[in-house]
């Protein structure tokens, strides 16, 4: 494994700018997710770093070597994409083999059978060795394409969504087990998602792209309590954060300049008040069985939070609703702390 670093990279297609001068390095052995909204240039960020793509400006570094102008074969990745593409015809060891294949390899027989044994039991295909590829299910497909990717031993592993075609149930099975598996073999891996939960739970550290460029990058815990921009604190959170107008609800203070206040759960306080003293009310609920969701008004702004479902609050109470650390941004959606 090795470290990536990207300077300063960019990628245009005609006059749109896929990805605007990204510096991002990526330790060895580090798990780093990219994320955001469709368009953001993700993808191309992936392929710029396996040579599928060409930088109009900028470097790509690869353990301390320039492979900029090298051709995807001479870069030493492994690329997981969010489809399967497994090679029908082959069972699920030759296509776990066929990585270590090709002839410039010359791999031995045994070896090869030893590798992906290992990396089959790592990814729990190894009771399915000698299926089809088409006799899986859409789990074990990904399980295989992932193993395929680990037979080998490259310098970083590229992965595009590689979960976002699968149900919820094996989505959060396979995050934990690729968790893992990164962790056991300490790989350095570059993941791609638009899935909030799958960044928060397996990033070292997350990137947030928007418009081609890197706004913060960071650990889940500095992306999500010290956001740089509104952009980046909209990333992150569910319920969303609520983006509030300075005056709405009490504060201790408000710094001069502050134009929007970003407020999750953690910063309201809620407290039952009769109609007079109240200014908010609750107007529904929804129940998510451990948590619920208040969907509060308070002059006409929405609100939603969590509470906890034993909290005693029903639809139509009055509330009295208060502001404690929230977030501030000044005009141009900047935080100011
Ligand atoms: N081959 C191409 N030709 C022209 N424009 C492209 C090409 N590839 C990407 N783009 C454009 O570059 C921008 C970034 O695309 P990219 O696929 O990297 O985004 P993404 O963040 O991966 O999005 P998604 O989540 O939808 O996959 C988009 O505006 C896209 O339309």
């Amino acid at each position: 494994m090795a470290e990536v670093r990207l300077e300063s990279v960019t990628r245009r297609f005609g006059d749109a700018v896929a990805v605007d001068h990204v510096d991002l390095v990526i330790a060895d052995g580090e798990f780093v997710v990219l994320l955001g909204p469709t368009g953001a240039g993700k993808t191309t960020t992936l392929r710029l770093i396996a040579g599928l793509e060409k930088p109009d400006g900028g470097r790509i570094v690869i353990g301390g070597e320039d492979v900029s102008d090298r051709a995807p074969s001479e870069r030493d990745v492994a690329f997981v994409f969010q489809q399967y593409s497994l090679y029908p015809h082959l069972t699920v060891f030759e296509n776990l083999a066929f990585p270590l294949k090709s002839p410039a390899r010359r791999m031995p027989k045994d070896e090869i059978a030893a590798r992906v044994n290992k990396v089959a039991a790592m990814v729990r295909i190894d009771h399915k060795l000698a299926n089809r590829s088409t006799a899986l299910s859409g789990g074990e497909m990904q399980r295989v394409a992932i193993g395929r990717a680990l037979v080998r031993d490259p310098s970083i592993f590229l992965m595009d969504e590689p979960l976002s075609s699968l149900d919820a149930k094996l989505r959060a099975e396979l995050r934990v087990e690729l968790k893992r598996i990164q962790n056991e073999i300490g790989a350095t891996l570059l993941y791609v998602t638009h899935d909030q939960v799958e960044a928060m739970t397996m990033a070292d550290r997350i990137g947030i792209l928007a418009e081609g460029r890197l706004l913060q990058i960071g650990t889940p815990r500095e992306i999500y309590t010290d956001p740089v921009n509104l952009h980046v604190a909209a990333r992150l959170g569910h319920p969303h954060i609520n983006l509030l107008k300075p005056g709405l609800l009490p504060c201790e203070s408000v710094p001069g300049g502050a134009r929007t206040i970003g407020a999750r759960t953690e910063h309201l306080e809620i407290r039952p008040s009769s109609k007079t003293n109240a200014n908010a009310r609750v107007d529904w609920i929804e129940h998510l069985g451990d948590q619920n969701h208040l969907h509060i008004s308070s002059e006409g702004e929405k609100i939603i939070t969590l509470a906890d479902p034993y909290a005693g609050i029903n639809p139509g109470d009055t509330i009295s609703l208060s502001l404690k650390n929230p977030l501030f941004f000044d005009e141009n959606g900047h935080r100011i702390t």
